[in-house]
């Protein structure tokens, strides 16, 4: 299953990105990056998998963080008729809107949740979880808020942060494909 998904990812080129003294072995994939290209049958695929988890019945939002999860997130709301709500990295000021503070291995910066309220049953999907430094203040923000989280899909996983977010919040995050990443390049280590 998701065999070309798992060849591209051995095939993804590394480079390094430095942040607060540490170098991050950052691959760069079509599902993450957009570059060179996103392959839609692959977008199908990933698709198709998640509508057969089960989760998607009874979801008001398909929830997303901009901006690697967008296509993830349109594919699936294509197929299902459920509506996307997107995380931005904007601020709107508008009423209700909620803020939070996101880190990655590389980056740092703040995420604005418009749209959302308690109550909503949501799945949230995205591209790749590594350090949990953005889904586990979103999930800690959308708890507080009173939103329902059905289910996390994120479709490439590397390091620690799906075992932290699940020590952490009990949340068990469904990854499509385990990777680890180093200056030399990326090997698949597991998946569904
Ligand atoms: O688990 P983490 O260490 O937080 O890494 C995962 C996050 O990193 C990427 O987002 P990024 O903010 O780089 O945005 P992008 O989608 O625009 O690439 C990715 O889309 C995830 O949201
Ligand atoms: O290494 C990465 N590549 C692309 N997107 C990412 N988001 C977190 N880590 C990465």
């Amino acid at each position: 299953m998701l065999e070309k998904l798992k060849k591209s990812l051995e095939e993804a080129p590394v480079i390094q990105k430095e942040s607060e003294g540490q170098i991050y072995n950052y691959f760069i994939h079509p599902i993450s990056d957009g570059i060179p290209e996103t392959d839609p049958a692959i977008l199908e695929e990933i698709a198709d998998f998640i509508i057969a988890g089960g989760k998607t019945g009874g979801i008001d939002k398909i929830v997303t963080v901009e901006a690697m999860g967008i296509p993830i997130a349109t594919a699936l709301s294509l197929k299902t008729g459920i509506p996307v709500s997107i995380i931005r990295k904007r601020k709107y000021g508008l009423d209700g809107e909620v803020e939070l503070s996101q880190s990655t291995g590389y980056s740092k910066g703040t995420l604005f949740i418009n749209g959302l309220s308690a109550g909503d049953r949501i799945l949230i999907v995205d591209d790749v979880i590594s350090t949990g430094g953005t889904l586990l203040p979103l999930l800690e923000t959308l708890g507080g808020m009173g939103v329902d989280v059905a289910g996390v899909y994120c479709v490439i996983g590397r390091g620690a942060g799906t075992d932290q977010i699940k020590e952490k919040t009990g949340v068990d995050i469904v990854v499509l494909v385990d990777i680890a990443v180093s200056a030399n390049g990326v090997t698949v280590v597991g998946g569904v």
